[in-house]
C-alpha cells in the first residue's frame, strides 16, 4: 500500500482487490517517480504543501458564483505561491522541469480544481524571460517575476489570429527620437485575446507583435509590457484590458483580451537574446535559427505531454477504483452482482488509460531529455537538431492531449452516470485536457508541421543521405515487398513505423502525382493534408511505441520478477491495442493476415484478464493523494456512495425546504395564476 492511514475504513471490494495484488506497488511508484529518492522528496513537498489543509475550501468551488471562484483562485494562488517561496523552495532541487517542476506541478492541483490564474506567469512568462532575454535583461526581470513582485502572462493570440504567428497584426514601431516602440492594435482583431491572468490578474505581459523599424517590417518579436499600475493594480493609459467571458473549462484562469492605443514602452523592453534593435533603429540579428522566438511555445509543448500524462493517470485512477466497488447486472443468476471492473468490455475501456499514461509519462522524461541535449547544442551555436525536435515536439504534444482527452472521456464513460458529476472530478480533468488539444498548437496544425519534416526526411532516404534518429526507419520504405507482420513486442513496433513509412510514401507519390497533373506545390500539399496528418500520427505512434517498451526494459531491469511481468503485460497490451485499432493499415503496409488479426484479438482479450487482478495495484501506484483527485468516486477509501451523499447535501439547493421558485413560479402555474 502506497496511501496508508491507520483509522481509515476502506471498502471491502477496494481492500479485496488490494489483497490480491501480486506484486510490489511501491516498486512501480518509484520507476514512475525516476527512483525512490525523488519519491520521498515528492511525498515530503506533498507533506508539506497539503497537510495543512490550506488547499481545501470551506464552499466547494462549484458552488461559487464566477466572481467568488475567481478570488477564492487568487487567495489560494497566494497562499501556493508563498508556499513556493517559502517551505516548497529547498524541497524542490529534483530532477526537474525547471520553475515548472512537475513534483509541484503535482501539488498545485490539490488547489485548483480548475486552473491558478498564475498557471501563465509561471509556465510562460518566467520561462520566456529565461529563454528570450540577454543575460542583463533576465539579471533585472527574472528575480522580481521569481519573487512575485510582478506577475505576467503570454499575449501572443489575436481575435484574428493564433494559429498563424506571422499574421498577427499588433505592431511595434521603434521611435529612436525617444528610443521607445509604440505599441498599436490597428484592427479589433488585432486585439490580444485569450492570454491567461491578463483578465484582472497580472501587471505585466510579454507581448508578440509586428516589430517595424526604420519604415521596415522584421516579423513577430517580444516585448515585455507593464499593463496595470505596480500600486494600484489601474489599467495605465493607453492600454484596454478585460476577461473574455465564461467557457468550458480554465474559469479561474481569468483569460483576457488586450488593446493599445499608441502605447510607448522604451527600448530595452524588447527582448534581445535573439534579435536586437539598436539606439539608431538599426535591426540586428543575433539567433542562428529564425524559429527561436518561438521557443516557449516549444517548451510548454514539452511540458505539455507530462501534464496530460498526470491528469490521465488522475482519470483512470477514480474509474478503476469505482470500477471495483460498483456491482451491477446479474450474468449468473445464482452468483451476486459482479464488480463493474470484471466486464472484459469495461477492462477495455480502462486498461489502455493506464497504459497509456505510463507510456506518455515515460515519453515526457525523454522528450525532456532530449530538449535539454538541443538547448545544450543551441548554446554552442548550432541549431542542426532543432527541426527534428520541433517535429518531435510537435507531433508528441498533438497526440499525447488528443488520446489523453479521448481517454479521460471513455474513463467518464466508465463511470456510468456518477462519472458525470462535477463531484467525481472526470469533468474537470476532462474541460483542462480537451483545452491541451488546441492551445500551444492545434492538433491538425501541429501534425502537418511533423509532416513536413517526414516528407524532407523521405526525400534524403530515397536520396540515400543519412536520416536524424527518430526517422531512421525510413531508410527501410524502399525495399519493395510489405513489411513482414510479426506479433512480437519489437515486430509490432516495426510494423507501426512501416505504416508511417507507407503513409508518408503515398503522400509523397499523391503530391508528384497531383503536380504533373498541373498542381502547384503548394496546391499539392493542400490536397494531400488529410493522408500527411494520417502518415504524422502513424509516425508519432511509432515513436511512442518505441520509446514506452525501450524505456520500459531499462527501468524494469533490476525490478522484482512480478513487477516485470506486470510492466511487460501492459506494454504488450499497448502495443496489441493499437495493432488492433489499426488493421486496416497493417493490412495495406505489412503482410499480416486475417488469421494473425483474429489471433491478436484473442492474446488482446487474454491479456485483459491476466491484468485484471493487478488494475487496482496499477492505479494505486500512481500515488495520488485524495487532495489531488478531488473525486467522490475515486478516494483511496472507496466510500463512494457516502462521498456522493454528502457532496449532495452541500448543495446551496439544499440550505430550504422549499425553493423561493415554488412561490414565485410554480404555484402561480399550478394554481391557474400565471
Ligand atoms: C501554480 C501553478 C504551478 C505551476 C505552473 C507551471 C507550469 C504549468 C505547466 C504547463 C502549462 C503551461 C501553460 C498552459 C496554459 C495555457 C497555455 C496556452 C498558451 C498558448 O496557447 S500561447 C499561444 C500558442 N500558439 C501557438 O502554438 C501557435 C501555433 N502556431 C505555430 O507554432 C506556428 O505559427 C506554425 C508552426 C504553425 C507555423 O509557423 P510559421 O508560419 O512561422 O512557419 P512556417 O509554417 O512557414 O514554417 C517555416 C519553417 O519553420 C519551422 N518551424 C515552425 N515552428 C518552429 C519551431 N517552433 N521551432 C523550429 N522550427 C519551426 C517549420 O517547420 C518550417 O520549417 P521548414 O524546414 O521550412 O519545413
Ligand atoms: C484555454 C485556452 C487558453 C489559451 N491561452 C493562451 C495564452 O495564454 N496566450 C496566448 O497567446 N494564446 C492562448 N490561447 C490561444 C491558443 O494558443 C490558440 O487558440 C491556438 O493556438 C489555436 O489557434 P486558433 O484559435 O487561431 O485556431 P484556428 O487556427 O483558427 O483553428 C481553427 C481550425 O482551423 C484549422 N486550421 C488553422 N490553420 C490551418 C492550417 N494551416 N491547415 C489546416 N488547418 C488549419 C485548425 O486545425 C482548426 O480546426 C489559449 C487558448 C485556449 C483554448
Amino acid at each position: 500500500m502506497t496511501q496508508t492511514n491507520n483509522n481509515m475504513t476502506v471498502n471491502p471490494d477496494l481492500a479485496m482487490e488490494r489483497a490480491k495484488c501480486n506484486f510490489n506497488v511501491l516498486e512501480v511508484t518509484h520507476i514512475f517517480d525516476g527512483g525512490e529518492r525523488n519519491t520521498l522528496q515528492r511525498k515530503k513537498i506533498e507533506d508539506v504543501a497539503l497537510n495543512s489543509g490550506a488547499s481545501k475550501d470551506a464552499l466547494g468551488e462549484e458552488h461559487m458564483s464566477p466572481k467568488e471562484k475567481y478570488e477564492n483562485a487568487v487567495r489560494k494562488s497566494c497562499i501556493y505561491a508563498t508556499m513556493m517561496k517559502n517551505e516548497l523552495a529547498e524541497l524542490s532541487g529534483l530532477e526537474s522541469f525547471g520553475v515548472s517542476s512537475p513534483v509541484i506541478r503535482r501539488t498545485a492541483d490539490a488547489f485548483f480544481k480548475e486552473v491558478s490564474p498564475f498557471l501563465l506567469h509561471l509556465g510562460m512568462f518566467v520561462p520566456t524571460i529565461m529563454g528570450q532575454c540577454t543575460p542583463e535583461q533576465q539579471s533585472y526581470w527574472l528575480p522580481r517575476a521569481l519573487d512575485m513582485q510582478i506577475i505576467g502572462t503570454y499575449a501572443q493570440t489575436e481575435l484574428g489570429h493564433g494559429t498563424f504567428i506571422r499574421g498577427l497584426e499588433t505592431t511595434a514601431t521603434y521611435d529612436p527620437e525617444t528610443e521607445e516602440f509604440v505599441l498599436h492594435s490597428p484592427t479589433l482583431s488585432s486585439y490580444k485575446w485569450w492570454a491567461g491572468g491578463l483578465g484582472k490578474t497580472v501587471n505585466y505581459c510579454i507581448v508578440v507583435a509586428q516589430l517595424y523599424t526604420k519604415g521596415e517590417c522584421h516579423g513577430t518579436h517580444p516585448f515585455i509590457v507593464q499593463i496595470r499600475d505596480e500600486d494600484t493594480h489601474v489599467p495605465l493609459p493607453g492600454i484596454k484590458v478585460g476577461e473574455i467571458g465564461p467557457k468550458m473549462g480554465f474559469n479561474t484562469a481569468d483569460n483576457g483580451f488586450l488593446g493599445f492605443d499608441h502605447y510607448r514602452i522604451p527600448r530595452e523592453h524588447m527582448l534581445m537574446k535573439n534579435a536586437q534593435v539598436l539606439k539608431d533603429g538599426t535591426y540586428v540579428k543575433v539567433a542562428r535559427h529564425g524559429k527561436l522566438t518561438y521557443g516557449t511555445m516549444v517548451f510548454v509543448r514539452v511540458v505539455l505531454v507530462n501534464e496530460v500524462a498526470f491528469n490521465l493517470a488522475k482519470a483512470s485512477t477514480i474509474a478503476v477504483r469505482y470500477s471495483a466497488i460498483r456491482r451491477q447486472s446479474k450474468p449468473k443468476p445464482d452468483e451476486v452482482e459482479p464488480q463493474i471492473l470484471d466486464y472484459v468490455t469495461q477492462q477495455h475501456k480502462l486498461f489502455i488509460a493506464i497504459a497509456t499514461a505510463h507510456a506518455l509519462q515515460l515519453c515526457s522524461t525523454w522528450l525532456w531529455e532530449s530538449f535539454s541535449a538541443v538547448l545544450a547544442q543551441m548554446k554552442g551555436g548550432n541549431t542542426d537538431t532543432l527541426p527534428e525536435f520541433h517535429a518531435l515536439s510537435s507531433c508528441l504534444k498533438a497526440i499525447s492531449t488528443s488520446d489523453s482527452a479521448h481517454l479521460i472521456e471513455q474513463c467518464r464513460h466508465a463511470c456510468g452516470g456518477h462519472g458525470y458529476m462535477i463531484s467525481s472530478g472526470i469533468p474537470n480533468l476532462y474541460n483542462f485536457v480537451s483545452a491541451t488539444r488546441t492551445y500551444e498548437g492545434d492538433y491538425t496544425v501541429l501534425l502537418l508541421q511533423t509532416a513536413r519534416f517526414l516528407v524532407k526526411a523521405y526525400e534524403q532516404a530515397e536520396a540515400k543521405k543519412p536520416l536524424t534518429p527518430t526517422v531512421s526507419y525510413l531508410a527501410h520504405a524502399f525495399s519493395g515487398s510489405r513489411a513482414t507482420w510479426d506479433n512480437s513486442p519489437d515486430g509490432i513496433i516495426r510494423s507501426f513505423q512501416a505504416l508511417a513509412a507507407g503513409k508518408t510514401a503515398v503522400c509523397v507519390t499523391n503530391m508528384r502525382k497531383r503536380m504533373r497533373a498541373g498542381l502547384s506545390q503548394v496546391d499539392a500539399w493542400e490536397m494531400s493534408t488529410i493522408q500527411l496528418v494520417a502518415a504524422a500520427e502513424a509516425h508519432c505512434r511509432a515513436v511512442i511505441a518505441d520509446t514506452y517498451r525501450k524505456e520500459i526494459v531499462r527501468l524494469t531491469a533490476n525490478s522484482s520478477p512480478n513487477v516485470k511481468v506486470v510492466m511487460d503485460q501492459l506494454t504488450t497490451l499497448y502495443l496489441y491495442y493499437w495493432a488492433l485499432e489499426r488493421t486496416g493499415d497493417l493490412l495495406m503496409f505489412t503482410s499480416v493476415s486475417q488469421k494473425d488479426l483474429v489471433d491478436l484479438q484473442i492474446a488482446y482479450e487474454e491479456l485483459l484478464l491476466k491484468i485484471r487482478p493487478n488494475a487496482v495495484g496499477l492505479v494505486d501506484a500512481f500515488d495520488l493523494r485524495d487532495e489531488l483527485l478531488h473525486s467522490t468516486l475515486g478516494s483511496y477509501d472507496g466510500r463512494v456512495y457516502e462521498r456522493l451523499m454528502e457532496e449532495a447535501l452541500k448543495s446551496p439547493m439544499n440550505k430550504e425546504p422549499v425553493s423561493d421558485a415554488y412561490s414565485k413560479y410554480l404555484r402561480p402555474m399550478m394554481k391557474g395564476k400565471l
